[in-house]
């Protein structure tokens, strides 16, 4: 039935080939495969017959899936057979009753012309919230539906890099392998109703700049629902929002803005008690509000990650973006030399962030953490990943470092940019500060498109 090389038989990528340490293994109905896979190893997974799916995603008969670095769970509905290696103390049941719901107000809305469910997930670090908001997307895909998945869960970067917030609608099955990165998005075709929407916040926790990203939430809640008004299937088939891990107070706060800014009317939270009775009591005093609060219990299955797990995501994600994903859609960056007085480079204002080095040219750092501010280019950049961002409509006749002398002019264009859409992201390679030019590694090897970009904390050494 299934063929899957479980964890403990995993071949080092340097070692033995997999048919070394091949096995079958059978599925019972309602069971589950958990594949453990470390960084510098990888695993081959084969469907030899029956039907199985990762995070909602079926997988195909015959196709050979190979994972490095990741953990899933690989389930069946319907296969019959022995259950050897396998877990049932699955959670898909409720998961499936959740989606069995959402799908009932979809058809709703459908009828009635209104708005699809806006869901957000929300729980403990690695409760599973991610692997939910996949499952629920790919059960809507396959239903027909094309809901928006909004990414918050700024450490992990969804569609595109860690540190930004993202929204884009979803209308194919986020693969098993490649994850997120299987939506294929091209972020310079910014502006068309299907294209994403990206904002740059530039740190991997919330609470380095909660009051940047509360700012960034509101905004992207106001643009996803102004482009839902315009698009009658992606309002009818709703919103499906991943959320960063909740542990303390400052994150209560955050999710309760969350929840307001994007009108939620159902909240899924996993695996936190203590959260899902804030949340009704929170709720409870705004009798008003028409939202579903419910509990789910982390089940087994999720796996920990720790912290040099979670970098080691983040940075494969970094690299992926330049690069695409092995094996199935490879991408070829290109190196690209830009002279300082090409662009403008800015920093999210927070002045512990920004070295001496890298002093602000006329910004205003009373304004506090939420606009940013130009800083020098130097070797500050080095290895730092920079997003370019659209440009400030009145930015064609003030283009060019350092050239703008009206203070208040500047302010404005600072503050305009932190909330400007997010076209692409470079990495430099190399800085030479004698000669003012930087190499940087760009997706195309076309102009930058705005010559805007804003450093986050994100370095990356391309060796790595
Ligand atoms: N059934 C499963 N079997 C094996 N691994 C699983 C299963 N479900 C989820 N995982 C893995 O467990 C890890 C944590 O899950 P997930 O990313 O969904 O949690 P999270 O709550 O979103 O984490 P975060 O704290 O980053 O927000 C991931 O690597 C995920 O792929």
């Amino acid at each position: 039935m299934n063929s899957l090389p479980d964890s403990s038989s995993i071949a080092p990528l340097s070692g033995n080939t997999a048919s070394d340490t091949a096995r079958v293994v059978r599925l019972a109905p309602e069971s589950e495969l958990r594949i453990e896979v470390e960084f510098g190893y990888s695993l081959t997974l084969k469907l030899i017959e029956g039907v199985a799916e990762v995070f909602g995603c079926e997988i195909i008969v015959g196709r050979e899936y190979r994972f490095s670095g990741q953990k899933l769970g690989v389930f069946t509905w319907q296969a019959a057979g022995g259950a050897d290696y396998v877990a049932d103390d699955t959670p898909m049941p409720i998961f499936l009753n959740i989606h069995t719901a959402l799908e009932q107000r979809r058809a709703t809305a459908e009828t009635m012309k209104t708005s699809g469910p806006r869901v957000v997930v929300v729980g403990a670090h690695d409760s599973g919230k991610t692997s939910l908001v996949k499952l629920l997307l790919n059960y809507a895909v396959r239903q027909g539906r094309q809901p928006m998945f909004v990414n918050l869960d700024i450490s992990e970067g969804g569609v595109t890099m860690p540190g930004t917030v993202s929204a884009v609608m979803v209308d194919q099955p986020i693969y098993p392998e490649e994850e997120f990165g299987s939506l294929g998005l091209d972020l310079t075709a910014a502006g068309g109703s299907g294209a994403p929407i990206v904002y740059h916040y530039g740190f991997d926790t919330p609470n380095e700049n909660t009051k940047l990203l509360q700012r960034l939430v509101g905004h992207l809640a106001d643009t996803v629902t102004a482009r839902l008004v315009e698009d009658d299937d992606a309002r009818q088939s709703g919103l499906i929002i991943d959320t960063h891990g909740c542990a303390d107070h400052n994150e209560f706060e955050l999710l309760m803005h969350i929840i307001k800014s994007f009108s939620a009317d159902v909240v899924l939270v996993l695996g936190h008690e203590r959260l899902h009775s804030d949340l009704l009591r929170a709720f409870q005093q705004q009798p008003q509000s028409n939202i579903s609060i419910l509990k789910l219990t982390k089940l087994g299955g999720v796996a920990r990650r720790d912290k040099s797990f979670r970098r080691q995501s983040q940075v494969r994600k970094i690299r992926e973006y330049f690069y695409g994903h092995p094996g199935n859609c490879e991408l070829s960056p290109f190196s690209l030399v830009v002279g300082f007085g090409d662009v403008n480079i800015f920093r999210v204002g927070e002045e512990h962030l920004v070295p001496s080095s890298a002093l602000p040219l006329g910004a205003d750092r009373k304004a506090g953490g939420t606009r940013l501010v130009a800083i020098e280019a130097g070797d500050i950049l080095l290895h730092s990943i920079l997003a370019i961002v659209d440009a400030a409509p009145r930015s064609a006749s003030t283009a060019g470092a350092g050239d703008s002398t009206n203070e208040s002019q500047t302010q404005d264009e600072e503050d305009f940019l932190v909330l400007a859409n997010v076209l692409g992201f470079v990495y430099v390679s190399d800085v030479n500060s004698a000669k003012r030019k930087m190499t940087v590694l760009a997706p195309s090897a076309t102009r930058l498109p705005s010559n805007r970009l804003v450093m986050g904390v994100f370095k990356w050494a391309e060796t790595v």
